[in-house]
């Protein structure tokens, strides 16, 4: 049986046994909660699970509420990692954050105190990402914010991919512990620049509002080392990509990132908003989505979908 006749048969498999999968999974939307610390997120649909897988060739396998609008929130801290280390260098951005697991939440300011050199430890953990946001090239606050939005786009392949205003408001609106933590670095001489403008340009990222087959066609352009298989180019450095998959193996689920790396066992990133971006590598991206999250914040019927699927289908990288 030829290659190319083998990843078609597993897609029809998946596709098959797809339904079952987002039933079994939904079960778990009862037990999680929809994040509301930003209020807005508040809104979205607690029993809502949907995901797309893509290949190489661009053929698809979608289901459930894949439908549904969402914004990236945490998942887009890989992809500002991606943008930083193009505009800067490995060094000049591992100058300002570490490669390390913190093992806390995503919004501890807890190890900033407690280590030295007082550098977040990793992109992914919110200090991470509001010192990362102060690394993208641009001449001004707007000109950072659309740079991010468009790369974006080009990674999605797709120019109607926008800021949610609301959530975006909102979240600029209740981001103390945010702003704290990004005063603290700028004291520390971590953080450059004006802190609104820098919190700014995160706020927007966090907010850009995606669905499952965006997020499934970003990964892989992960999964294929940073060019698109299915326009052939290449967009990202391979070397950026091998940094950014680590980051998601080691802290992409935050302080449970171990525990899908058994479970699972592929790279992924998730917000709190309830997507969840990971990939087969040199198979599939793929985009999952369900608002209802466990309590270390990741979508808890997705998580479950995915260890099901990584299961059935044997796709641990380990
Ligand atoms: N874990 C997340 O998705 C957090 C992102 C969110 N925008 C925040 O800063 O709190």
């Amino acid at each position: 049986m030829s290659d190319q006749l083998f990843k078609q048969d597993e897609l029809s498999l998946v596709q098959n046994r797809l339904p079952v999968w987002l039933e079994e999974s939904k079960q778990l939307c009862d037990k999680g909660k929809v994040a509301s610390y930003i209020p807005e997120l508040a809104h979205a649909p607690r029993q809502a699970l949907g995901i797309h897988l893509m290949d190489a060739s661009g053929k698809s396998v979608s289901g459930g509420d894949c439908g549904l609008s969402f914004t990236m929130q945490s998942i887009s801290k890989i992809f500002t990692l991606l943008l930083a280390l193009m505009d800067n260098g490995e060094k000049a951005v591992f100058d300002k954050v570490g490669m390390e697991p913190t093992g806390d939440n995503f919004n501890s300011m807890l190890k900033l105190e407690l280590v030295q050199p007082g550098i977040p430890f990793n992109p992914l953990i919110n200090a991470g990402a509001i010192v990362i946001s102060s690394l993208i090239a641009g001449g001004s606050t707007k000109e950072k914010a659309d740079r991010t939005l468009q790369f974006f786009r080009t990674l999605a392949n797709n120019d109607s991919l926008s800021v949610d205003k609301a959530v975006y408001e909102s979240e600029a609106e209740t981001a103390d512990l945010n702003r704290s933590m990004a005063y603290f670095l700028k004291d520390n001489g971590v953080l450059e620049g004006d802190v609104n403008d820098v919190l700014d340009v995160y706020f927007r990222h966090c907010s850009i509002q995606v669905q499952c087959k965006d997020l499934a066609r970003m990964a892989l352009v992960l999964a294929f080392d940073g060019t698109d298989p299915i326009t052939g180019v290449n967009l990202i450095p391979r070397r950026y990509v091998q940094i950014a998959k680590t980051f998601m193996v080691t802290c992409g689920m935050y302080n449970a990132s171990g525990e899908f790396a058994i479970e699972v066992g592929l790279p992924a990133k998730s917000g709190v908003a309830g997507g969840i971006l990971t990939m087969v590598p040199g198979r599939y991206g793929i985009g999952v989505v369900g608002p209802s999250l466990n309590a270390k914040g990741n979508s808890i019927a997705g998580v479950h979908l995915l260890e099901t699927m990584s299961k059935e289908m044997d796709w641990s990288l380990f």
